[in-house]
């Protein structure tokens, strides 16, 4: 472990001391394919560890989703999750109050999401400083990244964090890149190109390729603005996590009006004070946005919907989808189904199966043995 830290160290020494310009272009990105490679393997648990996200770190999933908080110590996230769920996990002014992740429930209209409280990271968290390795790695497994900051401190808080965890490769509100790589048993190298890109071209895709001993592979650069990170990124990509990040700022209580203004404009941005209990609802409510989900009701005949448990599905899903929640073989017999709530066009509307539902639509199927 010792000697893939020291390795990284040389690297990024390198990388600092070399100018950027189109001469070192090509090899400053041969340094960055390898450095991603290493700072991959610090990640993997050391031998015999077991190869769990290490003790206190290995929560369960449970539930519909899972958020995690994620920020710099005594920011507010266990006093965050202590106020929105019914856990309280311990809060306190000194830092690294919270040593391990504790997992809550939040409750939202019949729909169970789980909340990781976890330990604060610091700097060079990525490499292993404090538990910040094992805090990022249970972040890695969430289906969106609630990044707490205290709206007191400096702005380049958020920058920092983002950078430690785009070094283990998190990506944050981003989408996979535009490049189709297929490797293949013989055959060599085939590059093409969809759009001739700016800032790579083929012998740079050829060297970087070869250097992760892609001998052998299709590539299809889709974009003309696709970069050497992207490359990497796809090549990379059992590695890599795309996951929501929503900013949330914590503490306006003690800010001016002014700056609680201008920081509440900023994109994926949301405001609070846990201690005043101002913003909380639209955090829980905005978090709900963000994981792009939605809560469906489920009707029978002759009776109320079942409003305390929800069938949560993917946004833009269809009855179809509904059903396939509901049990594998529903839609052989569905006839049809009755909608109420945003999606129907008069209530209820009768639909088939490609109608798409809404956030808290109620939904009653008719199978063909009920009609
Ligand atoms: N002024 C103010 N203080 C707050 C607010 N929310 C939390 N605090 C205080 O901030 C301190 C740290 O809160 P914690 O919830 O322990 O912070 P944490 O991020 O879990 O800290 P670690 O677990 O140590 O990383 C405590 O003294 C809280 O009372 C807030 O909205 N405004
Ligand atoms: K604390
Ligand atoms: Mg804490």
């Amino acid at each position: 472990m010792v000697n893939i830290t020291e390795k990284i160290k040389e690297i990024e020494a390198e990388m600092a001391r070399t100018q950027k310009n189109k001469a070192t272009e090509y090899h400053l990105g041969l340094l960055k394919g390898k450095l991603a490679r290493l700072r991959a393997q610090l990640l993997e648990p050391a031998p015999g560890a077991g190869g769990g996200a290490g003790a206190g770190f290995d929560v369960s999933k449970s539930g519909d989703a899972r958020i995690a908080l994620v920020g710099f110590p005594s920011v507010g996230k266990s006093t965050f999750l202590s106020k929105v769920t019914k856990t309280r996990s311990e809060v306190a002014s000194y830092s690294f109050t919270t040593l391990t992740a504790i997992p809550g429930v939040l409750e939202y209209g019949g729909a169970e999401i789980q909340l990781l409280d976890l330990p604060g990271i610091i700097e060079g968290a990525a490499e292993g400083k404090g538990r910040g390795r094992q805090v990022i790695s249970a972040a890695k497994t969430s289906d969106l990244i609630l990044m707490i900051l205290d709206a007191t401190k400096k702005a380049e808080q958020r920058a920092l964090l983002e950078a430690e965890l785009e070094a283990v490769g998190i990506r944050l509100n981003r989408r996979p890149p535009n490049i189709y790589l297929k490797p293949k048993k013989a055959g060599g190298m085939k590059i093409t190109f969809q759009a001739t890109p700016k800032n790579l071209d083929e012998k740079m895709i050829y060297n970087i390729l070869r250097d992760y001993k892609m001998l052998n592979c299709e590539c299809l650069i889709r974009d003309d603005d696709a970069t050497v990170d992207d490359l990497i990124d796809v090549i990379m990509k059992d590695h890599r996590k795309y996951i929501n990040c929503l900013y949330v700022y914590n503490k306006i209580d003690s800010v001016s009006l002014e700056f609680l203004d201008s920081l509440a404009r900023e994109p994926q941005t949301v405001v609070m004070s846990c201690e005043m209990d101002l913003g909380i609802q639209d955090v829980v409510e905005r978090c709900w946005k963000e994981l792009n989900l939605m809560r469906i009701y489920t009707k029978r005949k002759g009776t109320d919907p079942e409003f305390s448990d929800a069938l949560i599905v993917r946004n833009n899903s269809t009855i179809e989808d509904v059903c396939d929640r509901i049990h594998r073989t529903m839609k052989d017999t569905f006839k049809f189904a009755y909608v109420w709530g945003a999606s129907a066009r008069h209530i209820p509307q009768r639909v088939g199966l490609s109608h798409t539902v809404a956030d808290e639509d109620v939904v009653y199927i008719v199978s063909a043995w009920k009609a």
